[in-house]
């Protein structure tokens, strides 16, 4: 059982950072013992043995947070936390000079981001290939390939340098990935009512049990336009490029949060899922749900409306706008923006 649930937890920190299952799967989980999980290492969690189990807390995912946390000590979150603009927004997501560089060769890939994400906005970051924008994704949900060397991350007024990337999720951060993983052994369905089930003990609301969270489940499935068939398949496994990208809209859907990291969400998408995902997004903003979307296009942009688009550059922000830098970029190119 420690295997299922090493692989659980794989599983988890992957997709969207919820907690350890430490507990046995609900009854109908289909758990293929003794899959190797390579294909799903996200916290590098080399160890595929069962032994390799209560040795998971000293993995560089958490010495990688450790270290981060070090270096947000001196933050005063308390005072970011009055920071209120004078139109009385409250900030949700709060990033001062944020460095960081990749663990394994030191390499500085952040080199000092600003922005501020209010309740209920919707940010765009866009910039050439290679400029650090799945970088800065990455930092903010804690991905043990990269080590924050200075600034802050405030989430709701909390210091996210010093929580783990699965606390991130539980207090309400969700990532799309651009290439979303596969999770072989486990299936949809499985995966996403233990998601959802930690979620819910995190926020001290009841579980539900698998035939309670199936109909929970197929109203989500209409947001994102997705067969049932999906739900018994294991998680993006043989999927193609824009039934993972659904597949992502449908976690967010059923996980819910306060701030969605979605990066690229848009490639690999033909016009019709592009319209389905984008309808989906917009289905699930409510006036406290922030968005902030990584993107190339101005496609995306058509449907999904930014409140703020940034360009990155080099690691940092150089430039912030309205929806006329989308239109410029996708009209003269990075030469236009470019410092
Ligand atoms: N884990 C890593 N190991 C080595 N290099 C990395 C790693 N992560 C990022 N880099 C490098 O950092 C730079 C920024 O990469 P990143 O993926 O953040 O760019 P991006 O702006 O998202 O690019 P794209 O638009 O092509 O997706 C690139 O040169 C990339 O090769």
């Amino acid at each position: 059982m420690a295997g299922v649930n090493l692989q659980l937890r794989q599983a988890y920190s992957i997709a969207q950072f919820v907690p350890t299952v430490s507990s046995p799967p609900p009854p109908t989980q289909r758990v293929r013992l003794g899959t190797s999980p390579s294909r799903v290492l996200f916290c590098n969690l080399r160890a595929n043995s069962a032994a390799a189990a209560p040795t998971l807390r000293t993995t560089r995912c958490s010495v990688t947070i450790t270290a981060a946390s070090s270096v947000s000590s001196a933050v005063d979150s308390d005072s970011l936390v009055e920071d209120r603009d004078d139109g009385g927004r409250i900030p949700l997501l709060e990033v001062r000079d944020l460095r960081a560089v990749i663990s394994e060769s030191r390499q500085e890939i952040l080199k000092g981001v600003n922005l501020v994400v209010y309740e209920g906005e919707i940010h765009a970051v866009m910039g050439k290939n290679g400029s650090g924008k799945s970088t800065f994704s990455k930092v903010l949900v804690g991905h043990p390939d990269y080590e924050v060397t200075g600034g802050s991350i405030v989430f709701k007024g909390e210091n996210l340098l010093d929580m783990e990337p699965e606390d991130r999720s539980l207090a309400g951060l969700f990532m799309s990935f651009q290439s979303p993983v596969e999770i072989p052994g486990v299936s949809n369905m499985d995966f996403l009512n233990m998601a959802f089930n930690a979620r819910k003990r995190k926020l001290g609301q009841p579980e539900l049990d698998p035939i309670q969270f199936y109909s929970h489940l197929v109203s989500k499935l209409e947001v994102v336009n997705m067969k049932t068939d999906f739900l018994n398949r294991n998680v993006n496994e043989g999927f193609s490029g824009g039934e993972r990208k659904r597949n992502e809209i449908l976690q967010l859907a059923v996980l819910g949060a306060e701030l969605a990291i979605l990066d690229e969400i848009d490639s690999g998408l033909d016009v019709d899922a592009l319209q389905d995902v984008a309808k989906a997004v917009n289905g699930l903003l409510t006036p406290k749900n922030s968005v902030l979307m990584i993107t190339h296009y101005q496609r995306l942009l058509d449907y999904i409306k930014p409140t703020q688009i940034h360009i990155m550059e080099n690691g940092r922000i150089i430039k912030t706008g309205d929806n006329t830098l989308a239109k410029l970029l996708e009209k003269e190119g990075y030469k236009a923006i470019s410092g």
